[in-house]
């Protein structure tokens, strides 16, 4: 058993058991309510520069399968858990917690009151924190932890966007074919998947893309993927937009959504703790009905900050009323904050996102 401590920057020190990789690693501390996907929300490159804590307290018991990752390896910093789950159960199993965090050279913590730190973090806001597996020093991770950068001064976009375009050619055989160009922030694989689905060629470009290039493509629809860190430094992201409006439909999920809401004259600001989970309840505006929906953000959009712009406010979050969705007036452009194409959480929205999506174009819904 590898002894482990995680340290937070007001001071509190919580000592476990460590699993996975030995060492250090820094982050925001971050809680999700979700009781299933710990393989998705691992691997969802959004998560980079954060540790993931889990609220619900046995994780690991359904074991692994990669076919549910949402990117190429564990991209949240670390791991913190009530228990870890040794032995798990399920017929696609191919591992268990304990060897993915091992393989992935990151490390987990287990034997952690994490309603204490979920509390904690409810009550301070969202905290810097730095996780040591093989020691227990726990004064020492309160120092790594103070000693660390804000999140918003890291340029985490770089580290998980890929490195050159690709192209994946939709298998859907459809009359009248769609191509859309998406910007990797960080994307989650479901995101191209729920394009290709529906019949659409997908070109996934870097987060460094200039405009020429992407007119180059011609697509018939731009998107914008979720991501991590503060969507102020996805500067050339926002830029890309502000050339592109009007000129072909835009349209993005999550830090996309931060992105396109920027380029459009809206400012964006940090949640006291964020929204993670996968039962954020959105109300649609103008229909009144209420979806439950999959969430991963510490920003947000300024709704009030769209006064005077032709863009207006359609969804919000019914717990604490914060923009959920936009949408231009005469251009097509539109986003949402939460997660239409799930992995982890409810799949609620997908065909009404998506759906919008393929009628922007002017394909087949
Ligand atoms: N999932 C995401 O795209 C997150 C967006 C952004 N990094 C935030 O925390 O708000």
């Amino acid at each position: 058993m590898m002894s482990a401590v995680i340290g937070l920057e007001d001071g509190t020190i919580l000592k476990g058991t460590g699993f996975g990789a030995e060492g250090i690693v820094c982050g925001e501390l971050v809680f999700t309510t979700q009781y299933t996907g710990y393989e998705e929300s691992l691997t969802d490159p959004s998560y980079a520069g954060q540790i993931l804590m889990f609220t619900y307290p046995l994780i690991g018991n359904y074991g692994v399968n990669d076919e549910t990752f949402q990117s190429d390896g564990v991209k949240a910093e670390g791991l913190v858990v009530r228990e870890a789950c040794p032995s798990p159960s399920h017929h696609l199993s191919t591992r268990n917690i304990y060897k993915l965090m091992e393989d992935e050279g990151k490390p987990g913590i287990s034997g952690i009151d994490t309603r204490m730190l979920t509390i904690g973090t409810r009550e301070h806001g969202t905290m810097r924190a730095a996780l040591i597996n093989g020691s227990d020093d726990g004064e020492e991770a309160v120092r790594l932890a103070r000693e660390q950068p804000d999140i918003s001064t890291l340029d985490l976009i770089s580290r998980v966007t890929c490195k050159e375009p690709y192209t994946i050619e939709s298998k859907v055989k459809t009359g009248d074919k769609k191509h859309v160009v998406l910007f990797d922030l960080g994307m989650k694989k479901n995101i191209s998947v729920s394009l290709l689905n529906r019949g659409v060629d997908v070109t996934v470009v870097p987060a460094s893309t200039p405009t020429s290039v992407i007119e180059e493509y011609n697509p018939d629809l731009l998107f914008l993927s979720n991501g991590p860190g503060d969507p102020q430094n996805a500067q050339n992201a926002i830029n890309v937009v502000k050339d592109l409006a009007g000129s072909m439909p835009i349209s993005g999920i999550c830090l996309g959504h931060q992105v396109i809401s920027r380029a459009l004259g809206a400012d964006t600001y940090k949640l006291k703790f964020g929204h993670r989970g996968a039962n954020q309840p959105v109300k649609d505006l103008e229909s009144g009905i209420v979806h439950i929906t999959s969430q991963n953000h510490g920003f947000a959009v300024d709704g009030d900050s769209f006064d005077g712009t032709d863009v207006n406010v359609t969804q919000i979050n019914t717990n604490d009323n914060t923009v959920e969705g936009i949408e231009h007036n005469d251009l097509d452009i539109f986003s949402v904050q939460y997660h239409p194409e799930a992995n982890a959480g409810p799949r609620d929205t997908e065909k009404i996102f998506f759906g919008k999506v393929m009628k922007a174009m002017g394909g087949r819904v």
